[in-house]
């Protein structure tokens, strides 16, 4: 499937649109699959309105026929699957000067590339390519010389239904250029990204935040159709009644859509802020686990909290959702793992800023815990790349000062001896590692949350054990039926020990017998 013929297709939809509109039948944008080049047009609506009615805009002012659960299934509903293709992958590789990247090789970058493109069903790499550039920014990203040798190579490549040019993002004039140069489609990684991200959302926010992602692709996909329909003198032209030409009508409709899905997602961000609150209520410590694509996050959550439901998978972007899972901690201490999405090197970054929405939580974790692929070659790079994230996201610096970082698939290296003295290695998958981890989080869980583990002398004929057992986490009750009394190990955070019940308490304990008050 060329891209010719995807061209064609989506202008053929535009005029048909173009027409419906004329004849003042509106109805929402429709989005289309990215594979034609991600463009969207008006689609007639079922049944015209009467003569001289004003064009039906979507979900407009309280008149609006459809309900905001409806708007909100419209704005997230699938677009047609995506098609198979076959592609060569490009690799511009900047080989010397500032913009060589560091720590990594075009092969390895190459080997991430085809590994995004196999996360896709249907996608095959037929072949790759890398070919050096000095100007991997400039409009043709190759000089005049290899790009020769890659149109030739393309030519040569009759079953290519694609390129996949591996740079962050190509201006929509760039891609045009190029698709009509080598008669298919061009694809960057923020294309590739999307689709991949489209294809694994499951919940309601993340395909609103996705939905998000994909404005601004769609706002440049309309400038390109609306200079090519402005040549064929149709974007200007005014819409029967409406007092709005064409391509304002569409700039509308999709600031509209834009406002829609911000709504949609403040909506939630509100409802999460309530869990939120609910969640420190109960007092629960709560882990985030970060990390590179494909590190292992969801494999170690699923080996510490025994989360049968948890489907770790050998795939980039597995997890777009934030979810929460319990655990326990050594000391029985329970806890909150968050497993999040994972992050990618060169990630655009209107992705990222789609997706900061979920990942503010994170500031309200209480720990980071930082997974890494210590047997991916790329594994310091991949480092970098999260902690640069993770410092643009305006984390208090007490997270950032605590982060666990933990080596992964030590299972896949033999002999494994970490470089960084503070890293706890471990095989999620086989279960290594694992107690050493747990006993490292809860040290600096007890200490950034102000809980302390104490054994408390109390008179069981008094009212302090069930009061313990409402305050805090009792873990042992060493009953002494001599003297009625009984050595109870609790979990117990300061700001209840030290409340005025609480201090009453304590100081009756600590008061009557001293010695029987111990600190870990
Ligand atoms: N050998 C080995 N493989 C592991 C280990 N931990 C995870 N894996 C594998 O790595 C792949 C990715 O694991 P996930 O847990 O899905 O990784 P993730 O970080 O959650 O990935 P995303 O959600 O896609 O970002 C899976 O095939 C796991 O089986 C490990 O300790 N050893
Ligand atoms: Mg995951």
């Amino acid at each position: 499937m060329g891209s010719g013929l995807l061209l064609r297709g989506a202008a053929a939809l535009c005029a048909r649109g173009l027409r419906a509109a004329a004849a003042g039948r509106l109805c929402p944008l429709l989005p289309r699959p990215l594979s034609t080049g991600g463009s969207w047009c008006l689609r007639a609506a079922p049944g015209p309105p009467g003569r001289g009615e004003p064009p039906r805009s979507v979900g407009r002012g309280k008149g609006a026929a459809h309900s905001e659960e409806e708007d909100l299934e419209e704005l997230l509903a699938p677009g047609p699957p995506l098609g198979a293709e076959r592609l060569l992958v490009v690799h511009p590789a900047v080989k010397w000067g500032v913009k060589k990247p560091q720590l990594t090789t075009a092969e390895l970058q190459v080997a991430e590339a085809v590994a995004l493109i196999n996360t896709l069903h249907n996608w095959t790499v037929l072949d790759k390519i890398i070919l050096s550039t000095k100007t991997p920014d400039k409009k043709f990203i190759f000089g005049k010389g290899n790009f020769q040798i890659l149109t030739e190579k393309i030519k040569g490549l009759p079953h290519i239904t694609a390129v996949f040019l591996n740079i962050e993002r190509l201006s929509p004039l760039t891609k045009k250029e190029l698709e009509d140069a080598w008669g298919v489609t061009v694809f960057d990684r923020y294309t590739v990204v999307l689709h991949i991200f489209r294809c694994n959302a499951r919940t309601k926010e993340a395909k609103l935040q996705i939905a998000l992602a994909e404005i601004p692709l769609l706002r440049t996909n309309l400038k390109n159709e609306m200079s090519h329909l402005d040549q064929q003198r149709g974007g200007s032209r005014y819409i029967m009644g409406s007092g709005e030409t064409f391509m304002e009508m569409q700039y509308r409709l999709l600031k509209e859509k834009e406002f829609k899905i911000r709504n949609a997602l403040e909506k939630l961000r509100r409802k999460r802020s309530v869990l939120r609150t609910q969640r420190e209520r109960r007092e629960f410590p709560v882990i985030s686990v970060m990390g590179y694509t494909n590190c292992g996050k969801t494999t170690l959550i699923k080996a510490l909290t025994g989360d049968e439901g948890l489907q770790p998978q050998d795939q980039l972007f597995a997890t777009l959702d934030i979810t929460a899972h319990a655990g326990y901690l050594p000391s029985h201490l329970a806890v909150i793992y968050v497993d999040t999405i994972g992050f990618l090197s060169e990630l655009p970054h209107d992705l990222i800023e789609s997706f900061s929405a979920t990942l503010e939580d994170v500031a309200y974790s209480d720990l980071i815990v930082h997974v890494r692929d210590i047997s991916h070659p790329e594994t310091v790079l991949q480092k970098a790349s999260v902690l640069s994230v993770l410092k643009n996201l305006n984390l208090p610096s007490h997270l950032l000062d605590s982060v666990v970082e933990v080596h992964n698939k030590v299972d896949l290296i033999e002999w494994y001896q970490s470089p960084e003295t503070n890293a706890i290695a471990v095989s999620a998958l086989l279960g290594y590692g694992l107690e050493e981890l747990k006993e490292e989080i809860e040290r600096i869980v007890l200490k950034t949350t102000g809980k302390r583990i104490l054994t408390i002398k109390v008179n069981l004929a008094g009212p302090q054990l069930s009061w313990l057992y409402k305050e805090a986490t009792v873990q042992e009750v060493d009953v002494m039926p001599e003297n009625g009394t009984a050595n109870v190990k609790v979990i117990i955070s300061n700001s209840v020990a030290y409340n005025s019940r609480g201090l009453d308490f304590m100081t009756q304990v600590v008061t009557s017998s001293p010695m029987n008050l111990e600190f870990y």
